[in-house]
């Protein structure tokens, strides 16, 4: 009976419950963070903006000056004072004046709301130096003034212990003039391809052979997730030789993963080499991504994709990425939504598919190739998995389907 990929999923991360321990840290460079997980609450060091500044290119006035009055209620004719640059510190803004003022430059003291150029007559600058009167509307106060603190202000946590390092996060301890960040050290994976088939990209291709994608490929999908990868080199179909392999690391590894040699061949050689220690090998209710090892060798997490290439990237997403998202708090989930099918689909009886797609504008997704896991072109011309329930074997163009962004 297969197992369902749920229950998998929950036995991938029972598996590595104890990575839930994993306390070491680092200080890094914030680039070189990209990735990584906050080791602890950062505190914002400063407020930002740090002060009121303007939001448009144009004249930093006192509202009050404009407010109406009687015999006018279109605002009011003040006198221009010299101009506010970004990165200046301005003087007072004296009653009935109004000071050019550029984005992002400090507000003067005095000044409360800012009138765009483009809302001025004349609205143009006049040049620097030049006595000049300009006629401005009335104005709220607050309009185009970013107040000091409007975004994060100082004391207050700017990011949680956690949070996984990205283009915005990195951008905030920048902004708050950080220069390194404390991060968990990675979870460090030793990565083992297999197959007396397979070959080094780089090498000549005897009759026969095929290069190993599934090195590459999973690498890849590993340090995008900010895992740490060790990898130990292509093991042959001799089990001594991948016992060999597996016991010549060095270094603290976390996690063991292989591909290739799980299934039901003459020569599985990771199922021979993981006789005697306590591995399962299971069949999953899952399409592709089935055949399944489970377990720890020598004490360590092992898991044993299968050895078709869309099957161990489809066995990363599906079991060992939301398992680590539930233990160490990353990388983060795909992004899930509803899409509908731009053609019908076929799916076998009692297997969770999941196919490779493309989201469309519009919320349609196309799907590439078919359901063969050796299909690693049609899973480069993808954007997304497409996932079809276990208790579905056919849906008609336009059903909906959960996808999962890639
Ligand atoms: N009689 C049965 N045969 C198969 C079954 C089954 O249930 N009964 N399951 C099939 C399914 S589903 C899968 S998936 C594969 C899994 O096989 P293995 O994990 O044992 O993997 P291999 O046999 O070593 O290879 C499968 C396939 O993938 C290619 N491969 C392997 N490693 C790489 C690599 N590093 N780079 C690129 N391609 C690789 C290999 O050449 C094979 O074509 O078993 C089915 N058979
Ligand atoms: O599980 Mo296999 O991955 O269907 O090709």
């Amino acid at each position: 009976m297969a197992r369902s990929v749920a229950a998998h999923r929950q036995a991938v991360q029972e598996l590595l419950s104890g990575l839930a321990d994993h306390e070491s840290t680092e200080k890094l460079p914030l680039i070189a963070a990209l990735g990584r997980v906050l080791a602890a609450d950062v505190l914002a060091p400063l407020s930002l903006p740090p002060f009121a500044n303007s939001q448009m290119d144009g004249f930093a006035v006192r509202a009050a000056d404009l407010a109406p009055h009687a015999g006018s209620d279109v605002g009011a004719e003040l006198t221009v004072v010299d101009p506010v640059p970004a990165g200046a510190a301005p003087v007072r803004l004296i009653p009935g004046t109004a000071a050019p003022i550029m984005t992002g430059a400090m507000m003067p003291e005095g000044a409360d709301a800012v009138v765009p150029i483009e809302q001025a007559v004349p609205d143009v600058f006049p040049a620097p130096g030049v006595a000049a009167t300009v006629r401005l509307p009335t104005t709220e106060p607050g309009t185009f003034v970013r107040d000091a603190g409007s975004d994060i202000s100082a004391g207050t946590v700017a990011l949680r212990a956690g949070t996984a390092l990205g283009p915005g996060q990195l951008g905030l301890l920048a902004a708050l003039g950080m220069t390194a960040v404390e991060v968990r050290t990675p979870v460090h994976v030793l990565l083992v391809t297999t197959g007396d088939e397979v070959v080094e990209p780089g090498t000549s291709l005897p009759e026969g052979k095929i290069y190993d994608s599934n090195g590459t490929l999973l690498e890849a999908a590993m340090l995008q997730s900010g895992l740490h990868v060790t990898r130990t080199g292509i093991s042959g179909d001799d089990p001594a030789e991948l016992l060999a392999l597996l016991r010549s690391r060095s270094g603290t590894i976390d996690l063991i993963v292989s591909t290739g040699g799980v299934s039901k061949g003459a020569y599985e050689v990771v199922r021979q080499a993981m006789k005697g220690q306590p591995v399962e090998f299971v069949s999953v209710a899952m399409q592709p991504g089935g055949p399944q090892g489970i377990g720890t060798f020598d004490g360590l997490p092992f898991l044993g994709f299968p050895g078709n290439p869309v099957s161990c990237l489809v066995s990363f997403e599906m079991f060992l990425r939301p398992a680590l998202a539930a233990v160490v708090g990353s990388p983060a989930l795909r992004p899930s939504l509803q899409a509908r099918l731009a053609e019908s689909l076929t799916s076998p009886a009692g297997k969770h598919q999941v196919r490779r797609g493309t989201l469309l504008p519009g919320g349609m997704v196309r799907l590439e190739g078919g359901p063969g896991s050796h299909l690693i072109h049609a899973l480069a011309n993808s954007n997304a998995l497409v996932q079809v329930p276990a208790a579905v074997t056919e849906l008609d163009a336009g059903a909906e389907v959960e996808v999962w962004m890639l």
